[in-house]
């Protein structure tokens, strides 16, 4: 018997950012393990058109959902969508609906957040920090709350190289920062971002280290727990391998890595690349808000949700494994091959951007206008190298983070929730579970059919033929124009041509001769 399941069993949830990449992963475990929970409450937004209705509909009708289905069948039931919005003040709840919400609560687990490097200091600290503020105020006025699961990144203190599960104090206090986004003007903001963001490389992790602040600050006599994942990756194991719905991450570059589009990346192969698996982090995640409601921990406990000190793997094995799973299951309608060399310096990297990227881009473009088409490659591969110039920071570098915590509590656990809800990343195989990676980008993020397989690789052929033509043909044009230009291009010209001539002449005799 599970003690985890059976924890959450009769309890009502609230999670925000359901509708995200972790939350629907840890919404569709809770269900599952737990199909006897009284109701998970999801704040969600209308969007992109779709009513709350919609958007739960979609989430319970997907392939993550399907396990879900044959052990909780009165799961739409079981599901309660709240129209919130978290940039709103009282995130635009209704007054019934938060009143059901204060009353009955029990556990929150609060993954809500922009995710977005680039996002606009303003509304990075609205999400990350003045939601987290108002949710931790809601969740102090409810009188059956047993825990409160605060969902960081382990990234939040990048601008360290050893990382404790301890929260670091940032220089301005977040009230400080909160009030003045309050009145500031948004070129005043642009202007401070840089110095208030420090040697933080974006708004997002600042912003998170902010919120981490915020929770410290203002837990009063919550039962609050932080939880620090890394790089969240695909699923491991559970529901099934390879489960995947966004960009974010390492997906987006698997992704053009498969198109042919990424040829060349900014990676420093030996460092280790921090990728945990999103099942992974949602059994810790489950483990640590049993734990945090039974055991009441006396302060608020940080767990580092990570894979390098433990099992760590770096971007050169994975960007090898990925590549050679493209070699076995190539994605649908390639631009090139798939082929990604690491380089480590600018120079470099500026040459293959302009051979690897532009210039096919370019090429492409005017291949496009010929034939009557709009060109839209150049504008593509544009975003590719901004998007790889955003995450270069987190694949050249390395970072240690002490898993104390974390390995405290799967000591608490017992065999059985250990199994049901392992967070143990030293059993994973990471060429195992790379592969499974870019088989599940392929089948549930890009819903490519595995029946088109024969045809994706034809198609490869013929981009690899293509290619030798091109270079050919280029070789031989780059050659004729040396010859017109250069007297000594023209005398190895000659040279080789009369070593050829005798050689076969040598041939030709020599198999007369035989006869
Ligand atoms: C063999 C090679 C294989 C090697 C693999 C190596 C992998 C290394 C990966 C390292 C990842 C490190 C991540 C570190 C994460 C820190 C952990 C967290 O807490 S952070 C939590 C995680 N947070 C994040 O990961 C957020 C990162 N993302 C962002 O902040 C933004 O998307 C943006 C600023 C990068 C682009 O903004 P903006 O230009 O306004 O555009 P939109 O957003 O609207 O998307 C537009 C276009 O960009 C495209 N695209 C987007 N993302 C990626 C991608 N990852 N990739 C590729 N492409 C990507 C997308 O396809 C789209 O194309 P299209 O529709 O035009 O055709
Ligand atoms: N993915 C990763 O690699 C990592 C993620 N994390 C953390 O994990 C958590 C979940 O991340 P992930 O699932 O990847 O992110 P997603 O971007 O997939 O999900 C973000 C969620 O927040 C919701 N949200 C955003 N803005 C609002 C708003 N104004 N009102 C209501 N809801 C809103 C989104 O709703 P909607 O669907 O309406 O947009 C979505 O449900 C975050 O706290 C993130 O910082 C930590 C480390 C790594």
């Amino acid at each position: 018997m599970s003690m985890i399941a059976d924890f959450y069993g009769g309890k009502s949830i609230l999670i925000t950012g359901a509708t995200g990449f972790l939350g629907k992963v840890l919404m569709e475990k809770l269900f599952r393990t737990s199909p006897d929970l009284r109701v998970i409450y999801i704040l969600v937004r209308p969007k992109a058109g779709q009513t709350l209705q919609q958007r739960v509909f979609q989430i319970l009708n997907s392939k993550l959902f399907e396990k879900v289905k044959e052990v909780c069948p009165n799961v739409h039931e079981k599901i309660r969508a709240i129209s919130a919005d978290l940039n709103q003040n009282d995130f635009a709840i209704s007054k019934e609906d938060m009143q059901e919400l204060l009353s009955y609560t029990n556990i929150i687990f609060h993954c809500a957040a922009t995710v977005r490097f680039d996002d606009h200091l303003r509304h990075a600290v609205q999400l990350n920090v003045t939601a987290t503020q108002q949710l931790l105020l809601m969740a102090s006025q409810m009188p059956n709350l047993e825990a409160f699961i605060h969902i960081s990144t382990a990234f939040s203190n990048c601008n360290l190289k050893h990382i404790d599960e301890v929260i670091y104090p940032c220089p301005v206090e977040p009230k400080k920062i909160i009030d003045s986004m309050e009145w500031l003007d948004d070129a005043i903001i642009d202007e401070i971002t840089p110095k208030l963001i420090g040697d933080r490389p974006n708004t997002y992790t600042y912003t998170k280290a902010l919120g981490e602040m915020v929770v410290q600050q203002e837990s009063g006599k919550l039962n609050i727990a932080i939880i620090r994942p890394s790089i969240v990756g695909a699923t491991w194991q559970e529901p099934f391998p390879g489960w995947v719905d966004n960009i974010n991450g390492p997906t987006g570059l698997i992704v053009a890595a498969g198109k042919g589009f990424l040829r060349s990346i900014r990676a420093t192969p030996m460092a280790v690349a921090d990728l945990i698996p999103a099942d992974i982090v949602v059994n810790l995640t489950l483990a640590v808000g049993w734990y945090t409601a039974v055991h009441r921990p006396k302060s608020t406990l940080i767990y580092h949700c990570t894979s390098g000190s433990l099992n760590p793997c770096n971007w050169g094995k994975m960007g090898i494994q990925v590549l050679a799973t493209f070699e076995k299951i190539p994605l649908e309608r390639a631009f090139r091959r798939p082929k990604a060399d690491f380089t480590t310096n600018n120079v470099t990297t500026q040459y293959w951007n302009a051979v690897s990227h532009r210039a096919p881009a370019i090429i492409y473009d005017f291949y496009l206008r010929l034939t009557g088409r709009k060109p839209r490659m150049t504008k593509l591969m544009n975003r590719l190298l901004r998007t790889l110039s955003m995450l270069e920071y987190f694949i050249n570098r390395s970072w240690e983070w002490s898993t104390y915590n974390t390995e405290m509590l799967m000591s608490k656990l017992s065999p059985e929730d250990q199994r049901v809800f392992n967070f143990d990343v030293r059993q994973l195989n990471w060429l195992e579970y790379i592969e499974n990676y870019v088989l599940g980008v392929k089948k549930y993020l890009l819903k490519e059919d595995m029946a088109g397989i024969p045809e994706a690789k034809q198609h490869l052929k013929r981009l690899r033929n293509i290619h030798y033509l091109f270079n050919t043909a280029l070789f031989l044009i780059a050659w004729r124009l040396l010859i017109a230009r250069s007297q000594v291009a023209r005398n190895v010209w000659f040279f080789i041509v009369s070593f050829c001539y005798k050689f076969l002449s040598y041939f030709r005799a020599s198999s007369t001769l035989k006869v």
